[in-house]
């Protein structure tokens, strides 16, 4: 009977206030297009009003995609326990953590990310773990180095004591976390030992950060890493270590350093390219049927979290055929108080992901996934067309993933059917070579990595279009929000480290949506179900927002310098429909941060990041796509920033040199300077009531710069002088051409 419980439930989630609220907008949006309809054919032709026609308009369908992603919403909730009581023999599982900067990403976040993993809820003999290092730095491989010698105290104590958090920089952190679970003698003393261990752990990372060490005295064979061009060098894989003893469960997972090699004549894709590498490379060594990839920064907060997965992979034979992946939401620890530059995502997770998951399921977000390899190796669901499969030869699969015949035979076993998998034979050393092999940076030339296998290429969002190809064969995916949370990363704690990422977002997904993985080909030709083509589309089109809401930004100062007026004056009784739909609109978004448990203060910072986000860095990621379009550059994956202590300042605006800023200046310049013109005007003629609105709250949402503006010249805090005056002149610019065309018109 215990063996037929389900693994996991999916419910409906009931939001019908939501719902309500949605449609009323929705109606609301409509009457607003129909307003300018009515307009345009009986007033005939005007700039104005065809601007603001198609600003709304983009504004509905935007808003209609979101109804659609949004209607229902579903929950999942896993049984380990069952799967446990199943007592059915556990899959093994590779998993990836990639770096690419020891300076942006300090080495002791990754050594925490990995020692959590290590130390998760799962049998270690069936765990890989595979560090990918971009950066080739001595300094990460050194700290992975030592965090093993550690791992071999953390590992036991967490198991032995149920450790919750295993991540010991927050284990320790953490003043509450004094011994209390379990306060025998016996702990204490065991806590207080680990405890030392660790600080002696950070105490030599330190010290190698700050001082270049001395191979000889560390111990360490580093001579790989010496005179090495970051961009350029050979393969490193280092064993860090191996799981000899199959027979016994308290051990270590394996641990693998790999720094691919790097070559200036090969493009190296990136994070994706990283992924592929590890991929093979772990083929060849483990061959786990699932793989887990996080980020650098993403430890394990949940130490049952692959149990949980596996609930869901594992529930009956139908799940076993056709779900893809297994999402957990991207959750941050240490979030900043109100969520200062709106970057910590949970409405975003909430709302539209759990919406998602009532579709065909939430989209990859590269960080806290579960891939099925063969899914990965472009496997499709039920064996519908066997694009590749156990029956096809070596030869034929050598020539879609390369010359290496240890890595074909390796796919063609991850193929079959056999839920555990096959591990290669003997001691990782008797295939180090075909590792080095696969790493290299010529083995994909004329191969399918990167187009149809494997993480894809050409996008700086290179999750959501890996994601995107796999459900376009018609996987179904499933997301699992845990509690405690599955992961915990850091959101970037400053203004420009975080509009670098949205800028980075915008482009990567204007790059899928402008390729042929485009969704609504998915749909069309594919298996991409229609719904969440939406969802897709929503998300894509982020960046073309850019420029509809900023060529509506401008309508109000237009109207407010030009006295003319683009909303329906107080006179007529349209001028209810912008006024309901702006209420209702804000106490919808107030509402959803209230449901989540959120600030007022954090509902205001994220729709005013929202505007600051759009006109400033989804631009930027708009101008990014049209040059590489155009061929002048390339676009490059910025790598976030990842702080590891606090700054003062941390939550107030900083700026720097970045052309992101001018927009944003040049907007509010320009709501003050139309403020002003039409406060001097006032009581000489009829009042544009909603338009001065409109122009206020765009001044409230750019506030931060205007305080930038009045810092000026107190360092960070301030604007630049070039931002300053770039935007004073681009804003007496769009003065002077509002003059004209008035003067034209009249
Ligand atoms: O050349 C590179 C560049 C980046 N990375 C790694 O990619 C990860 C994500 O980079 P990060 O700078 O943290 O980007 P974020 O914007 O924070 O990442 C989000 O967005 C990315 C896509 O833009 C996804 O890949 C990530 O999983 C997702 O968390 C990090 O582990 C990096 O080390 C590499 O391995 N090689
Ligand atoms: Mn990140």
């Amino acid at each position: 009977m215990a063996k037929c419980l389900p693994l996991y439930e999916k419910t409906i989630m009931k939001r019908s206030i939501q719902r309500a609220l949605d449609s009323g907008i929705f109606f609301l949006l409509v009457c607003v297009v129909a307003y300018r309809l009515l307009l345009l054919s009986n007033h005939g032709f005007s700039y104005l009003q065809t601007i603001a026609f198609l600003c709304e308009s983009w504004f509905t369908f935007v808003w209609f995609l979101a109804i659609i992603i949004k209607w229902n919403p579903v929950d999942y909730k896993t049984y380990p326990q069952r799967l446990l009581n199943r007592e059915v023999e556990v899959p093994a599982v590779d998993i990836f953590v990639t770096t690419a900067d020891p300076v942006l990403e300090p080495p002791i976040i990754t050594v925490n990310t990995v020692l959590s993993l290590m130390a998760l809820d799962y049998p270690a003999k069936k765990l890989g773990c595979y560090v990918s290092d971009d950066g080739c730095s001595a300094l990460t491989f050194y700290a992975l180095s030592e965090a093993v010698k550690f791992a071999k105290i953390w590992v036991p104590f967490c198991k032995r004591y149920e450790v919750q958090v295993r991540a010991p920089f927050r284990y320790f952190s953490n003043g509450s976390m004094q011994p209390h679970r379990n306060s025998s003698l016996q702990f204490q003393n065991h806590w207080k030992t680990v405890k030392v261990e660790y600080e002696r752990l950070e105490g030599k990372i330190k010290e190698a950060e700050e001082n270049r060490f001395d191979s000889h005295e560390v111990g360490l064979d580093l001579a790989a890493f010496s005179n090495l061009h970051t961009k350029h060098h050979p393969t490193i894989i280092k064993i860090l270590w191996e799981n000899k003893d199959v027979s016994h469960d308290d051990q270590l997972p394996h641990l693998i350093y790999v720094s691919r090699e790097k070559s200036l004549k090969h493009h190296h894709h990136y994070k994706a390219g990283a992924m592929n590498v590890l991929t093979r490379v772990s083929g060849v060594l483990t061959n786990a049927p699932y793989l887990l990839n996080v980020d650098c920064d993403m430890f394990a907060n949940n130490p049952q979290v692959v149990l949980h997965a596996m609930c869901v992979f594992y529930n009956s034979q139908d799940d076993l055929q056709d779900i893809g992946y297994v999402q957990s939401p991207q959750c941050f620890y240490d979030g900043l108080k109100d969520d200062p530059y709106g970057n910590q995502l949970v409405v975003l997770f909430e709302y539209m992901a759990r919406g998602i998951m009532g579709l065909q399921g939430p989209l990859y977000s590269g960080t806290g996934c579960f891939h099925r390899r063969k899914v990965i190796y472009g496997q499709f669901p039920h064996h519908t067309t066997h694009f590749m499969d156990g029956k096809a030869s070596e030869q034929e699969l050598m020539k879609s993933f390369g010359y290496s015949k240890t890595f074909a035979k390796s796919a063609t076993y991850a193929f079959e059917e056999t839920t555990c998998g096959y591990r290669p034979n003997g001691p990782f050393n008797n295939n180090l070579e075909a590792a080095n092999q696969v790493a290299g940076c010529a083995y994909e030339i004329g191969t399918s990595w990167g187009s149809k296998i494997g993480w894809m290429y050409g996008s700086t969002t290179e999750d959501v279009l890996t994601g995107l190809v796999i459900q376009k064969r018609g996987w179904r995916s499933v997301y699992i929000a845990l509690n405690p949370p599955a992961f915990l990363g850091c959101a970037p704690s400053q203004l420009v480290t975080s509009l670098t990422q949205q800028k980075r977002w915008a482009s990567g997904f204007l790059q899928v949506l402008f390729s042929k993985h485009c969704p609504i080909f998915g749909s069309l030709f594919g298996n991409l179900q229609f719904k969440q083509c939406a969802a897709y589309l929503w998300i894509l089109t982020w960046g073309l927002r850019s420029i509809l809401e900023l060529s509506y930004a401008l309508l109000p100062p237009y109207c407010l310098i030009t006295n003319s007026r683009f909303f329906p004056t107080m006179e007529e009784r349209a001028i209810l429909i912008p006024i309901s739909l702006f209420i209702i609109y804000n106490f919808q978004q107030l509402l959803q941060y209230k449901e989540t448990g959120q600030s007022i203060k954090a509902w205001w910072n994220n729709q005013r990041m929202g505007r600051i986000n759009t006109m400033c860095a989804w631009l930027f990621g708009v101008g990014n796509v049209v040059l590489k379009f155009l061929g002048v550059r390339e676009s490059v994956f910025e790598v976030t920033k990842k702080e590891t202590c606090r700054e003062v300042d941390l939550g107030q605006f900083t700026f720097d040199e970045s052309p992101m800023f001018v927009p944003g200046t040049t907007i509010l310049l320009l709501q003050l300077i139309a403020l002003l013109m039409s406060f001097m005007r006032l009581g000489r003629s009829g009042c544009a009531v909603l338009e001065m609105i409109c122009s206020l709250w765009l001044v409230l949402c750019f506030w931060p710069f205007l305080k930038g503006i009045f810092m000026f010249g107190k360092g960070r805090y301030g604007l630049p002088f070039s931002t300053i005056y770039k935007s004073a002149a681009l804003a007496l610019l769009f003065v002077l051409f509002c003059q004209k065309a008035n003067h034209e018109l009249s």
